[in-house]
């Protein structure tokens, strides 16, 4: 008996003995990425650009070498991935471990916003969410919204001809109007001044401002959440339960419209109303409602961007639009409708190489370690943010020769020329893992309707950019 205590007790302490020193490796012998390291209490955060932070991380990792870079804010851990291979080996291949988000403490819990599409942590909550949206749109639910997609060109078109000082807004509209009504809620907007409207640009200027970086003490100091609002120095309390309440009433806006609308039998069918069904509880209506927002708010800077950058690209490249303006002509030989669009393999490219010039979303959005894991010998543990370098990749001249060159052609070289053909660009620019973007396939219909039509105001802009003016008032 005493001989099988002394086993037992043998056998205990080895394992204690072996699970400290496993931690006391990982801790010690496996080191964290390189990176600047900043002062003791914030880190860097004095440190970080206030704009493009994309083209400091790939300084900063051409400075420390390695295909990982990490740095702190306060007492949390950012690692940028600045090659592809990373990306891919993390991100994608072991997207099990790296899809959830890291938690804003100001904007997703006290402004309340932790259960939209993109907040939501890698949860059954967000399979929920992504199934729906999958549904909602996949290749051949995005068919059904190609008459609106060329309708709405038509009107872009008609605006840009009558009022080209409102540039800015004729654009804004088209994402506005195709997503957040007619998409996600049936909603026609009048005209550019539409309520609608203003609530989508306030919602997302209120976004950026509670999501900035370093801005609150609360996102690295989480206890400090529970200070009561009436407290002088709460600012960040009271100001974060206004705009709360503010994002709060602009998404119940259109949802209750569709509602209202439903109740009255004269609704126009939609994301929304084809998924509200009687008799659904509160929180099925919920998920109903952040998926459409979700529609809404992935749609509508993004598109904007994107349409920006070709409208601009295509101005300061007339010679691009004029090959483009050959191929519709010698293999349509009329203004092409959505059914054309693969039929035009230049066009196809172009809108390549606009998305890979002057990609949307430079850094992706935040990912998150849910587990602790090493890559090259590097050491990621649970909870850092995990940021992928778009920007640096798609700029990365190994994959790219003359990456600050608007070349289309890259995509097209001859299979037999010694040039490689190089990478497509929509392995990077829709994100990645579980939290690819749901709208790419949408987004590319979108996109592939514009540029023929848009052609005569690009043109004008050409030529008015050859007689030195700016081309497009941007
Ligand atoms: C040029 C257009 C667009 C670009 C470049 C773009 C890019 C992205 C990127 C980089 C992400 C983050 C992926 C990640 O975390 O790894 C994302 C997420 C998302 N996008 Fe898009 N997007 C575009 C248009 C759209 C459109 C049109 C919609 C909806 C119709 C949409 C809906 C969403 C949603 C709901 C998410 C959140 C996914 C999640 O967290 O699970 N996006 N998008």
């Amino acid at each position: 008996m005493p001989l099988m205590i002394f086993s037992v007790l043998l056998a205990s302490l080895a394992l204690i003995l072996t699970l400290l020193c496993t931690t006391y490796y990982r801790l010690n012998f496996t080191s964290l990425p390189p990176g600047p390291r900043g002062s003791f209490f914030a880190g860097v955060k004095s440190q970080l650009p206030n704009s493009e932070p994309w083209k400091t991380y790939a300084a900063w990792g051409a400075r420390f070498g390695g295909p990982l870079l990490s740095f702190r804010v306060y007492n949390r851990l950012t690692i940028v991935l600045n090659s592809h291979t990373a990306v891919h080996e993390l991100l994608e291949r072991r997207a099990a471990i790296y899809s959830g988000r890291p938690v804003s403490w100001m904007f997703h819990v006290i402004c309340g916003r932790g259960s939209a599409v993109f907040n939501t942590s890698a949860n059954d909550r967000h399979k929920i969410y992504r199934r729906m949206l999958q549904r909602g749109l996949n290749s051949q639910a995005v068919k059904e919204y190609w008459p609106i997609l060329e309708d709405e060109v038509d009107v872009l078109i008609r605006g840009l001809g009558e009022t080209p000082d409102r540039f800015e807004s004729h654009i804004r509209r088209q994402p506005l109007v195709l997503n957040l009504s007619q998409v996600a809620f049936g909603y026609s907007i009048s005209d550019g001044d539409d309520s609608f409207i203003s609530i989508a640009e306030e919602s997302s200027k209120i976004s950026g401002w509670a999501l900035a970086p370093g801005r609150w003490l609360v996102d690295y100091f989480p206890i400090l959440r529970f200070i009561p609002a009436w407290v002088p120095l709460a600012h960040f309390k009271r100001q974060g339960a206004e705009w709360g309440a503010m994002l709060n009433s602009m998404s119940e806006v259109p949802h209750n419209w569709v509602k209202s609308q439903m109740a009255a039998g004269n609704h126009i069918p939609s994301f929304t109303s084809r998924l509200l069904k009687p008799g659904m509880t509160k929180d099925e209506e919920d998920i109903v409602k952040w998926c459409a927002g979700g529609l809404y708010t992935g749609a509508s800077d993004t598109t904007f961007s994107a349409t920006i950058s070709f409208l601009m690209l295509m101005a300061l490249h007339p010679s691009v639009q004029n090959r483009t303006q050959q191929e519709i002509d010698s293999i349509i030989g009329r203004a092409p409708r959505m059914t054309d669009v693969h039929r035009l393999p230049y066009l196809l490219t172009i809108l390549k190489e606009v998305m890979r010039y002057a990609p949307v979303a430079n850094l992706a959005l935040p990912h998150q370690a849910t587990e602790d894991d090493t890559y090259t010998g590097y050491r990621i543990p649970a909870g850092s943010t995990m940021v992928a370098n778009v920007w640096a990749i798609l700029h990365d001249p190994e994959l790219y020769p003359d990456p600050f060159v608007f070349d289309p052609e890259r995509f097209i070289r001859p299979r037999h020329s010694y040039l490689l053909q190089q990478p497509d660009p929509s392995a990077y620019i829709w994100g990645f893992g579980r939290r690819k973007c749901p709208g790419a396939i949408y987004d590319l219909s979108q996109m592939l309707n514009l540029p023929w039509d848009v052609r005569y105001p690009i043109r004008r802009a050409g030529a008015a950019a050859e007689h030195g003016v700016h081309p497009l008032p941007l």
